[in-house]
C-alpha cells in the first residue's frame, strides 16, 4: 500500500486557493466621498477618513482584509505622501500631490464555488481597492493625472512581463484594475476640464464609471439636469467612459431590457453615509429626515453594488483583458518592432531574421535613444504570432492570468530553451520573455529617475530661495551694523543707549552667525 502523502502537500493546496481576482480603482477629487463609499461597498467600516487615524472596525462577517492599506505609489512636489499624515495647519500650504493606496480583502460570495475542485466550498472574490487622494488639491493637477495614469500602465507591463517569462511565477497576482469609478463634485454644472482630462488619461487601460457624488445635494428635477449635462459633455468631449449597450441581435431581452434601464441611470448618482440605524442599515439623518443609502428611490448606491459585484464584474474584466490590455499589448510590442525594421535601415529583413531583440541590441537601443518610455520591445515586424494572440479571442475565464496565460504560452523548460536546435518561433519567444521583463523594469527605473530629478528640482529651487532670503537678511543685518558703528562714532548718544546698541549689535552678531552656519548647513547637506 502507498503511504499516505505528506500532510503538508494539502496545505499549500489550500494556500493555493483561487478566488476570482477583481480589481477597482476610486478616483476624483477630494473629499467626493470616495472613502465613505468604499467602506459602505463592503458594507464595513475598513477605510479612515482624512486626518483620522482609526483602526478598521465593525467588519463585515463576508470580508477577510488579506492585506492591510499600504501606500503603492505616490508623487508630490516636497516628497512626502500626503496620506495618512495627521493634520498639522503649518503645511497647510503645501500641495499634498497625490497618493495612491491599495487594500486587498477576501469577499465571501455565498455561491458555491465554480471551481470543481472547491466545489464544496464558498465562491470567494480577491477583491483589491484602489484609492486616491490628494486629486484637485494642487495649483497643477497634472502630476496626478501622471501618476495614476502611470500606476495603471505599471500594472499591464507587470501582466505582459509575466506572460513573456519562461518560467512563470505560480504567486503571481494580476493587479490590472477593472473598473475606475471617478467621483464627480455635486457642482449642477457639468463636467470641469479636469474631470474630462483625468476620465480620459485613464480610460485607456480601464473601464470608467462617472458617478455623481454627494447626491442628496440636488432635488429630484436639479438631478436629472445635472445627469443631462454631464451625459452632453462627455458626448461633446469624446470622453470614452463604460456605457450600457445593447447588441439586439446577440443579447436575450432580459439583458437588453437590464442594460437598457441602467443606461438611462448613468451617471449614477451615489448617497453614502458612516451611519448606522438601530436596524443596521445605512443611514443619513438630516433635521427634515432621514435617508436610507441603500434604498433604490433616492439613491444608486444600491443597483451600483450589484452591477461591480453581480451583472457587470464578469464584463468588466473581460473587457479589460480582450479589448484594453490587448490593445496596449499589441501597441506595446509593434512600436517597437516597427521602428527596429525601419531603424535597421537597408537590411530591414535580415534584422528581422537575426530576430530578435537580446540584452545586447536593446543596450545599443537604449544607448542610440532609439528606445523612448512608449516603445519598449525591439522584436520582428509582425506580432508574435504565439498561441496567446489566437487566444486572445477566446472568452476569458475568471481565473487569475498566470494560469489562463499558462494556456496561452506553451511551457518551456530552460535546458530546452537554450538548445541551439529550436524554431524560429521559439527562438522569439526565448527573446522576448529574456527582453520584455528587462524593456519594462529598465521602463520603470527611467521613469523612478525622472520623477527623482523632478523633486530634487522643486527642492533645488526651494533651498536657492532660502539662500536668498537668508542672503538678504545677512545684508540687511550688515547695513545695521554699519549704522550703529556711525552713531557710535558720532558719539550722539548717551552710554546707555550706547551699550544697548552694542548688546543688539551682539545680538545681531550671533543672529548673522547662525545665518551663515544654516548656510553652510545647507550647502553640506546638498552636498
Ligand atoms: N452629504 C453627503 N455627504 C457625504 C456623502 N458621502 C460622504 N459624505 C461626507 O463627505 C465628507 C468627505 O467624505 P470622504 O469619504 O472622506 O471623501 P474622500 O473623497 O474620500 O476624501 P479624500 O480622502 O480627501 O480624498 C465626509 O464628511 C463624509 O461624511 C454623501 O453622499 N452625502
Amino acid at each position: 500500500m502507498n503511504p499516505a502523502p505528506p500532510s503538508h502537500l494539502f496545505r499549500k493546496k489550500k494556500e493555493h486557493r483561487r478566488g476570482i481576482t477583481y480589481s477597482m480603482l476610486l478616483c476624483g477629487p477630494s473629499g467626493t466621498g470616495k472613502t465613505t463609499f468604499a467602506n459602505n461597498l463592503l458594507e464595513s467600516s475598513i477605510f479612515p477618513h482624512r486626518y483620522e487615524q482609526t483602526e478598521a472596525y465593525d467588519i463585515s462577517p463576508k470580508i477577510r482584509i488579506t492585506s492591510p492599506t499600504k501606500v503603492v505609489s505616490f508623487n508630490s512636489s516636497n516628497g512626502i505622501p500626503s496620506y495618512m499624515a495627521p493634520f498639522d495647519p503649518a503645511r497647510a500650504k503645501w500641495e499634498p500631490g497625490v497618493t495612491i493606496t491599495s487594500t486587498a480583502v477576501e469577499i465571501g460570495t455565498g455561491q458555491p464555488s465554480a471551481d470543481a475542485e472547491y466545489e464544496d466550498e464558498e465562491e470567494i472574490i480577491l477583491f483589491n481597492l484602489v484609492n486616491t487622494h490628494g486629486i484637485g488639491e494642487n495649483i497643477d493637477d497634472s502630476l496626478c493625472f501622471d501618476e495614476v495614469t502611470l500606476y495603471l500602465e505599471q500594472q499591464f507591463d507587470t501582466v505582459l512581463a509575466e506572460e513573456t517569462r519562461i518560467k512563470r511565477n505560480p504567486r503571481f497576482e494580476d493587479t490590472r484594475v477593472h473598473i475606475a469609478l471617478y467621483f464627480i463634485e455635486p457642482t449642477g454644472h457639468g463636467l470641469r476640464e479636469m474631470d474630462v482630462e483625468f476620465m480620459k488619461r485613464i480610460s485607456r487601460y480601464t473601464n470608467v464609471l462617472p458617478i455623481i457624488s454627494r447626491a442628496d445635494s440636488f432635488t429630484k428635477e436639479e438631478l436629472n439636469e445635472f445627469r443631462q449635462k454631464i451625459n452632453s459633455d462627455l458626448e461633446k468631449y469624446h470622453v470614452p467612459v463604460y456605457k450600457f449597450e445593447v447588441d439586439p441581435e446577440d443579447d436575450d431581452i432580459e439583458t437588453i431590457e437590464e442594460n437598457q434601464a441602467l443606461a438611462n441611470l448613468q451617471p449614477f448618482a451615489i448617497i453614502c453615509s458612516d451611519t448606522k440605524d438601530e436596524e443596521g442599515r445605512y443611514v443619513r439623518e438630516y433635521p427634515w429626515g432621514t435617508v436610507i443609502i441603500n434604498d433604490s428611490k433616492t439613491s444608486d448606491l444600491h443597483i451600483l453594488k450589484s452591477v461591480l459585484f453581480g451583472s457587470h464584474l464578469q464584463e468588466f474584466k473581460d473587457t479589460t483583458q480582450n479589448l484594453l490590455y490587448e490593445n496596449y499589448r499589441a501597441e506595446k510590442l509593434s512600436t517597437v518592432s516597427e521602428q527596429e525594421a525601419s531603424g535597421s535601415g537597408t537590411n530591414a529583413s535580415a534584422a528581422r531574421q537575426s530576430a530578435a531583440p537580446s540584452l545586447s541590441n536593446f543596450a545599443s537601443l537604449i544607448r542610440t535613444g532609439q528606445i523612448k518610455s512608449s516603445q519598449s520591445l525591439a522584436i520582428g515586424s509582425e506580432a508574435p504570432s504565439t498561441p496567446e494572440t489566437k487566444s486572445s479571442a477566446r472568452k476569458p475565464s475568471s481565473r487569475n492570468p498566470s494560469q489562463d496565460s499558462d494556456e496561452k504560452l506553451p511551457r518551456q523548460d530552460a535546458n530546452e530553451s537554450g538548445s541551439g536546435s529550436e524554431s524560429p518561433e521559439r527562438s522569439k519567444l526565448r527573446n522576448i520573455s529574456e527582453t520584455v521583463p528587462y524593456v519594462l523594469r529598465h521602463e520603470r527605473i527611467l521613469a523612478r529617475q525622472q520623477k527623482l530629478e523632478k523633486l530634487e528640482a522643486q527642492s533645488a529651487k526651494e533651498l536657492q530661495m532660502r539662500i536668498q532670503e537668508l542672503e538678504r537678511k545677512a545684508h540687511d543685518l550688515k547695513q545695521r551694523e554699519k549704522l550703529l558703528r556711525q552713531q557710535q562714532l558720532e558719539g550722539s548718544n548717551l552710554s546707555f543707549d550706547s551699550s544697548s546698541a552694542s548688546v543688539s549689535y551682539v545680538q545681531n552678531h550671533i543672529k548673522k552667525e547662525d545665518t551663515y552656519t544654516d548656510l553652510a548647513s545647507i550647502a553640506s547637506n546638498r552636498n
